[in-house]
């Protein structure tokens, strides 16, 4: 199977120079193509495959030829699979309702018509998969599962990331013709990835075609040429003017007619028939459909640290694999008994200072603590947990989590007196940390959560961050990006694109995020749309006339309000619950209370969580005042395809709105060294008319 093809700087697929029309006629996918099926199938996400053992099959059953049948029945998914012995072959379907159409159609006997062949369904067993992945975690060197890319130069790292997120958006496109294309023989992942190149050839030498009529046309008719071709299409019209056709003035720069539609009268003084003009030969020659060709994909915006950002670092209490008490990372899931732990490689992530911490927290966990490290097999022990907080402010936080069953009152003071000693005490040379708590949790949870008591041994009970010139405090169990320096990148770009401008970090890769936006009083609403503690909405309300952030997580919520509070900040409102049941009413109040007119633009930043939900997506698509979504998808297949349900046309529903179209993309490493990256990715409403495709031209 041929790659969805090169995305070029600007996004679009690079079209071979070879033109093919023949679409319909197109080669047909083969068996081995079937067996690559590409991840695109969106609708059977999330479940298990399943296996359909086929018992009984004649030695010369021919499973290309079942591989077919099911193919022209748009049964997809399926890949035949051989025992390592070579003697039998297993069917494994993408999910369960696939398995039984293959069953179904086994049974029938459509190859075999003694029906012989007996089929049955299995789950394919996810548990041994898990197991083996535990024990390899054990064996595999920590650097290797927490920042499996360190090997890469970090400039190959980033060209990485951005093919991935390129493919992705491919994967996406193809998902939306067969959408587009329901119901005809082209909807099919693999014809489309085969063929996707062709199709957008084909409707390039249309649109080619149709210009260069309607430029004929002009030259006519005398009118001059339009500005939506002459800023559009520049080349075309330069190669339409140096060849055999001669060349018209173009539009004055005053006028101001953008769209394919025509000028109107008042736009374009002198001569009003030119509205009729336009309008006659823009319906005699029209342009073909678009297909969503895939949006720009710009480079990857890298971190610009690239080791030791993490300002957050969680390690656990363990043993070395020779038994010496220890903290680092984790090697394994405790839950199947694994207790090492590994810090040979701190320092990718960690900053030095950190590691200053942890290696005074060891040595005295090794040489003077009495007390053993917690085992969280057996549950027995006491040291569990060291977070670290270290902030690009210089202020800093140390959180000691331990057991403290079978802990005797004067035990517990001891160990509060030898951390406070530890770490809040300057001696050689060692600067106190700023803030020292311990928890001591009641119950089998091993992060820092608020449900356990956290108590300030020493220091302040906050310390500060500062993002984008505004100050953030951040408290034990605050949830804060963790590469202060990635984040601003990524905010400043959430922010450029939120207010329609263009990124300097994005279009030219500068190094100044510097606050180049001014407040501009816009009348813009801003929805931050999975708010958490409010970071996007608080960092933009100036720029925006209203910001109402929702999130589910209520303690979340309160933290963002008061956090608006105490910066005086009076027009953001953060409420708690479902964006699914709240975003209608929240917009509804806003309509209300005269803040949203029918002239104003409401953007929405939403920043979901790894399992987006269906529902919200359809809550803002189904309300129109929402003209663009700045969406914060991962670098993962499934994260970009959640986007379907924005994009995918109108179902025949009443109460669905025009799809919203990607129109541009880029992915900012915030983590170096790991495959994880945030992938931005703006939408804008589509005109009614853009939904609409002639799918007649491909049957
Ligand atoms: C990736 S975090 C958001 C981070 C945040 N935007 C920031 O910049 O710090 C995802 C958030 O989605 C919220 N969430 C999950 N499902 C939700 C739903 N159905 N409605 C509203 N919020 C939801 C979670 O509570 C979580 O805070």
């Amino acid at each position: 199977m041929t790659e969805p093809g090169p995305v070029s700087q600007e996004g679009s697929p690079t079209v071979p120079t070879h033109v093919s029309s023949d679409i319909p006629g197109a080669s047909e996918p083969t068996s081995s193509d079937l067996n690559a099926l590409p991840p695109v199938n969106v609708a059977k996400q999330g479940t298990d495959p399943h296996m359909v053992l086929l018992k009984n099959t004649p030695k010369n059953y021919d499973y290309d030829k079942l591989m077919t049948i099911l193919k022209e029945r748009r049964i997809t998914g399926v890949h035949v699979v051989e025992s390592r012995s070579g003697l039998s072959k297993t069917l494994v379907c993408i999910d369960k309702n696939t398995a039984r159409s293959v069953v179904r159609l086994v049974r029938r006997g459509v190859l075999d018509s003694s029906r012989r062949i007996k089929a049955q369904i299995r789950a394919k067993p996810r548990h041994d998969k898990k197991q083996t992945q535990n024990n390899e975690d054990v064996e595999t060197p920590i650097s290797e599962q927490n920042t499996p890319w360190w090997r890469e130069p970090y400039e190959n790292q980033v060209e990485s990331i951005h093919r991935i997120c390129s493919k992705h958006m491919n994967d996406l496109n193809i998902l939306l013709l067969r959408r587009k294309f329901k119901g005809t023989k082209y909807d099919d992942p693999n014809w489309l990835t085969d063929n996707i190149h062709q199709i957008n050839s084909v409707l390039e030498v249309l649109l080619k075609e149709a210009l260069r009529q309607r430029y004929q046309a002009y030259q006519e008719q005398n009118i001059p040429i339009p500005r939506y071709m002459s800023q559009k299409y520049p080349e075309l019209l330069s190669e339409f003017a140096g060849s055999n056709l001669p060349a018209n003035q173009a539009l004055p720069e005053s006028a101001t007619m953008e769209t394919e539609s025509g000028a109107t009268a008042a736009e374009i003084p002198d001569d009003p028939t030119w509205e009729e003009k336009y309008q006659a030969i823009h319906t005699q020659y029209p342009l073909p459909p678009r297909i969503n060709p895939p949006c720009p994909v710009f480079p990857t915006v890298a971190s610009p640290v690239h080791t030791g950002y993490h300002n957050k670092c969680s390690l656990t209490f363990g043993v070395t694999p020779n038994g010496e008490p220890d903290l680092g990372f984790k090697m394994g899931k405790s839950n199947s008994g694994v207790t090492q732990v590994d810090n040979t490689d701190l320092s990718l992530l960690c900053c030095p200072r950190t590691i200053q911490l942890v290696q005074k927290m060891r040595d005295y966990v090794r040489n003077v603590s009495p007390h053993p490290v917690y085992n969280q097999v057996e549950q027995t022990g006491v040291w569990r947990l060291f977070v670290t907080r270290t902030q690009a402010s210089g202020e800093d936080m140390v959180i000691v989590q331990y057991n403290p069953t079978n802990l005797s009152d004067e035990e517990q003071q001891a160990i509060r007196d030898d951390l406070k000693r530890l770490f809040s005490t300057s001696v050689e040379g060692f600067v106190p940390v700023t803030s020292l708590y311990i928890q001591e949790p009641s119950d089998r949870t091993s992060g820092i959560s608020q449900n356990n008591s956290l108590v300030l041994l020493d220091g302040v009970p906050l310390i500060h961050e500062t993002l984008l010139n505004t100050q953030f405090q951040i408290s034990p169990d605050s949830i804060f990006p963790v590469n202060t320096l990635g984040a601003e990148r990524f905010y400043s770009i959430v922010r450029d694109w939120a207010m329609g401008k263009p990124s300097p970090l994005v279009t030219s890769a500068k190094e100044d995020i510097s606050d180049s936006a001014s407040p501009n009083g816009s009348s813009d609403i801003l929805l931050d749309l999975c708010c958490g503690r409010g970071t996007i909405g608080i960092l933009m309300a100036k720029y925006f006339r209203q910001v109402i952030g929702i999130d589910v997580a209520p303690h979340a919520v309160k933290e963002a309000n008061s956090i608006a509070t105490a910066k005086g900040i009076t027009n953001a409102n953060f409420v708690a619950g479902p964006i699914e049941k709240l975003l209608y009413t929240q917009l509804q109040q806003l309509k209300a209370d005269g803040i949203i007119t029918d002239t104003s633009s409401v953007v929405a930043v939403l920043d979901p969580p790894r399992n987006v939900k269906y529902k919200m997506l359809m809550a803002i698509r189904k309300i129109p005042a929402i003209h663009r979504v700045i969406f914060v998808a991962r670098g993962s297949a499934n994260s970009v395809q959640d986007i379907i349900h924005l994009c995918r046309p109108a179902l025949d529903r009443t109460g669905e709105c025009n799809v919203f179209r990607c129109v541009q993309a880029v992915p900012v490493d915030l983590t170096p060294h790991t495959n994880a990256c945030k992938f931005l990715i703006e939408l804008v409403r589509e005109s009614p008319e853009a939904e609409t495709l002639d799918t007649s031209m491909l049957q």
